[in-house]
């Protein structure tokens, strides 16, 4: 199949809101692919529009929770999808609509205005349902969040706790009406930190926001755990190193590493 072949637009309209459609079919297969939905999984479309990703993420056999804001959207997404009992629409806004409590995964092109009202809702809670996700966002977005330090405090947050990939670059022409910046292809899976592991690294995490000069030696000092300084060797670091510039992937591995070891 040629990699820019281009779906069939169901129901779409001229769009004054800003939002860009996929027409792209390897973009549509590569989020299909990079989620890996099993049969039987919660899969949730945030700005499911026409219904190209619900469609595609339906055919592997998950069930789809379809929200859209859009009332024409919503028309179309419940007569497209009518005969199948794999596929629910929701008429909500991803900003406020409940979220599944039990695990669910994310394949999603939403809206680029709510990216970060969306990742705050998916990665911010304490316990998160989310398991995995394939997003859409813009370049520069994606880009900010695979080389996020210890630094900055909320997507430190988002970081630590979850595997943040940058899966691929998407041209503006895999869209319409096509944006005017490049987007990214993201993988977001959620690491299995014991209860202590999350504790110890929300406390790293706290100091290196608050002292992000102090070295990363310094700051595991603190944390009364034994011959810390040659964990963080093993877990790659160099004990010197300032603490705000660890990336919070390294400081959860040294978590579950240092609690791993006290249990
Ligand atoms: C970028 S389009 C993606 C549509 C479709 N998933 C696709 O890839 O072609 C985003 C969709 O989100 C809807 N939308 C915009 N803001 C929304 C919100 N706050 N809550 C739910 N849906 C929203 C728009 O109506 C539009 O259908």
């Amino acid at each position: 199949m040629s990699r820019n072949r281009r779906i069939p637009r169901h129901g779409l309209r001229p769009n004054p809101s800003g939002v860009h459609f996929l027409v792209a079919e390897d973009v549509v297969r590569t989020l299909v692919r990079t989620c890996e939905p099993g049969p039987h999984e919660l899969v949730v479309d945030f700005g499911a529009g026409p219904g190209v990703m619900t469609a595609a993420v339906a055919r592997t056999g998950a069930r789809v929770l379809a929200v859209e804001r859009d009332p024409e959207f919503v028309a179309t997404l419940e007569r497209r999808f009518r005969h199948t009992d794999r596929v629910r629409v929701i008429h909500g806004d991803l900003r406020t609509v409940a979220l599944p409590r039990k695990d669910f995964l994310v394949v999603s092109n939403p809206p680029y205005s709510t990216s970060t009202a969306l990742l705050r809702r998916l990665l911010g809670p304490r316990r998160p349902s989310l398991t995995r996700a394939a997003l859409t966002v813009e370049w520069g977005f994606a880009r900010r969040l695979v080389t996020a330090t210890s630094a900055s405090r909320e997507l430190a947050w988002w970081t630590g706790r979850f595997d943040v990939e940058l899966i691929r670059r998407v041209r503006p022409d895999c869209f319409r009406p096509q944006p005017t910046v490049d987007s990214a292809v993201i993988a977001i899976r959620r690491r299995r930190l014991s209860p202590a592991a999350e504790r110890l690294l929300i406390d790293l995490l706290d100091a290196a926001s608050r002292e992000p000069s102090r070295s990363a030696r310094a700051l595991v000092r603190h944390t009364g755990i034994p011959a810390a300084h040659r964990l963080l060797s093993r877990c790659g670091l160099e004990p010197g190193f300032r603490a705000g510039a660890v990336t919070p992937r390294v400081w959860a591995t040294f978590a579950e590493v240092a609690t791993a070891r006290r249990e």
